[in-house]
């Protein structure tokens, strides 16, 4: 079967999959959070905040399957910058869908959205996931050291960033 990745815009049929990705330890505990999350709260938090002007939320697709979820957080119109985020369904990870999405959402940012800067925060120990951003573009910013609690220890972030200027230079590259 041919592979038709997409980002589309998280619909409220798409709650039940949250559910099950945010209550899964293995997944949250990269997002820095807890894995405690009642479908009653994201119903809630949806109908509040899904026509908030300052997030993009996107479930990855290839076809009618669900693959992950992607968001652009923090849309600051002023500074034009916001952050991203992702997570890839466990039963779906290894498989090359992280680098797409990175890349999917990185060109709504600069190409729609017309955003300067857009940043991440990955967990130190989060290979996997800097691999795939170092290899997009993102570049290593600063640490922000014990900064976060998981399972029981403290753990360092690396905020990284990607500007606009520097991805449409990268895409001419890959283009000539
Ligand atoms: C800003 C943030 O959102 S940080 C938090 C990111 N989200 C999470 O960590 C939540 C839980 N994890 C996930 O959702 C997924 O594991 C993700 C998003 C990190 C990766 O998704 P996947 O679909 O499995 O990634 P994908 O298959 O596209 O790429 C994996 C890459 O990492 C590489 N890789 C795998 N393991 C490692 C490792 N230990 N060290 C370095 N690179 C690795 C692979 O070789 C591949 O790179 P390549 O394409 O150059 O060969």
């Amino acid at each position: 079967m041919t592979l038709n990745l997409r980002l589309r815009t998280l619909e409220k049929d798409d709650l039940s999959f949250l559910h099950h990705l945010f209550n899964n330890p293995d997944v949250m505990n990269y997002w820095f959070s807890e894995a405690y999350m009642s479908m009653e709260k994201l119903k809630e938090n949806y109908d509040k905040n899904h026509d908030n002007p300052r997030n993009r939320e996107f479930i990855l697709t290839n076809g009618n399957e669900s693959l992950g979820f992607i968001g652009l957080f923090e849309i600051e119109q002023r500074h034009r910058n916001a952050e991203f985020a992702i997570i890839i369904d466990p039963n779906h990870q290894g498989n090359g869908y992280a680098s797409k999405a990175t890349k999917l959402a990185v060109n709504y940012a600069f190409s729609v959205l017309n955003l300067h800067k857009l940043y991440l925060v990955v967990d130190k120990v989060n290979e996997k996931a800097s691999h795939i951003y170092e290899k997009v573009g993102f570049k290593a910013e600063g640490e922000m050291i014990e900064h976060f609690f998981i399972n029981g220890e403290y753990h360092d972030g690396v905020m990284m960033s990607l500007f606009q200027r520097d991805y449409w230079d990268y895409w001419k590259m890959l283009k000539q």
